[in-house]
């Protein structure tokens, strides 16, 4: 079993905590530690606070942040930067970037569920220099360069 440090930064969160809802959930729901609403006009992204904090510890994992998908697919709710990427000796709030793609204003709510956290395991490799790669099956080729359907 993996273990990781968590801090809850604002004790409205402590009766909030972060819980995979099945057994088989990769996600944990990040909540907005809000005092008030905030309304997000078609193109706005702002950084929300979840009111908590994690050292991973470990340099062999990391966290990623997600959209959720119901609010990514039905409101355009995502991230502004894509994907969080939260390092394994960062100590600091998890904040989300939350950015609303959709056409329409969309209002978090205190307390809603904004977006996932995964955990993640990471290889740091050492790089060995080389001037010629061994030969593989797909070369140089990407972009498409299989085909198209
Ligand atoms: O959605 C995110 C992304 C990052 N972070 C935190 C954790 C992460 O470890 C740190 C740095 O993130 P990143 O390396 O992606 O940002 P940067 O712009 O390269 O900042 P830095 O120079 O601090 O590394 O910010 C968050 O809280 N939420
Ligand atoms: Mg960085």
């Amino acid at each position: 079993m993996t273990t990781i440090d968590l801090k809850v930064l604002d004790r409205r969160m402590a009766e909030q905590l972060p819980a995979y809802a099945t057994v088989g959930s990769a996600g944990l729901d990040l909540r907005a530690c809000l005092d008030q609403p905030i309304t997000l006009a078609p193109g706005d992204t702002t950084l929300v606070p979840t009111g908590l904090a994690i050292h991973i510890g470990d340099p062999g994992l990391a966290a990623l942040i997600l959209p959720r998908s119901g609010l990514g697919h039905k409101h355009g709710i995502v991230l502004g930067n894509l994907v969080g990427l939260i390092d394994s000796d960062y100590q600091g709030q998890l904040m989300v970037s939350v950015w609303n793609r959709g056409k329409d204003s969309f209002t978090l709510q205190p307390m809603e569920r904004m977006a996932q956290l995964v955990i993640v395991p990471v290889v740091q490799p050492t790089f060995r220099l080389v001037d010629d790669f061994d030969t593989s099956a797909r070369g140089e080729g990407g972009f498409g360069s299989t085909g198209k359907g």
